[in-house]
């Protein structure tokens, strides 16, 4: 029975292009002159000192930092200081109206199906908890996070590593098997299913023939089985 359900946010709730051709391109053209006007802000100095630990370099200024993180965009690293630097990022491009979380329209009927059924709702995205928490109080379908009972993002661990699996399940405080992970990628729902989570795979564009995990096309799928 499954008592909680996790899902990823990019190709999962949210559409790919949305985040790579929205709110990426938004942070890449603010982040220098955000990190230069803020970097003593102390949420943006932690944010800093993290990527000082993610290229090993104690030291660097804010120009060496500035680069790192132009490199870590173009490749797209899922550092936790850049993700906690573009999160004050979007902010401002949410709270002007510039755009809004983009959800799949079968995304909020679903969630709020498990939740009248009990289940308990989490997010797990490498996007910040702030990003997350962005993305559904500005969404398409105005502010869904009262649906979720909590965000978790890398600092629980990579979502391709097993531990963060177990780490979040010791959060949630319920047996792996009563936990439901979705998501796009399947090298995420190969180490969740390794920590012993039921997994169910989104396919909401090209299919995936590598993937050992049940296949959906949307959450309406989900919801005739949980029932
Ligand atoms: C919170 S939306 C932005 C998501 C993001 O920054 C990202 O890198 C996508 O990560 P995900 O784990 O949702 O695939
Ligand atoms: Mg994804």
């Amino acid at each position: 029975m499954i008592r909680a359900i996790v899902t990823d946010i990019e190709g999962t709730t949210s559409d790919i292009r949305f985040v790579h051709e929205v709110l990426f391109p938004y942070a890449r053209t603010h982040l220098a002159e955000f990190v230069q006007r803020e970097q003593q802000q102390p949420a943006v100095a932690e944010a800093l000192n993290r990527v000082r630990e993610e290229i090993a370099q104690p030291q660097a200024d804010v120009q060496t930092l500035i680069a790192a993180l132009f490199g870590f965009m173009d490749e797209d690293k899922k550092s936790t200081g850049l993700k906690a630097l573009q999160g004050m990022i979007w902010r401002d491009g949410y709270l002007s109206g510039r755009f809004t979380g983009h959800l799949y329209a079968d995304v909020l009927p679903a969630l709020q199906a498990w939740r009248a059924q009990g289940i308990a709702l989490y997010v797990y995205s490498s996007g910040s908890v702030a990003a997350q928490k962005l993305l559904f109080g500005y969404s398409d379908e105005g502010d869904i996070t009262a649906l979720f009972s909590g965000y978790f993002d890398t600092h629980v661990g990579a979502k391709r590593d097993v531990a963060s699996y177990q780490n979040i399940a010791r959060q949630i405080d319920l047996p792996a098997e009563q936990l439901l992970f979705l998501s796009d990628i399947h090298q995420e729902l190969d180490a969740a299913a390794a920590a012993g989570w039921q997994t169910i795979q989104l396919i909401r564009g090209e299919a995936d023939s590598s993937s050992q995990h049940r296949q959906v096309a949307s959450f309406d799928q989900i919801t005739a089985e949980l029932t």
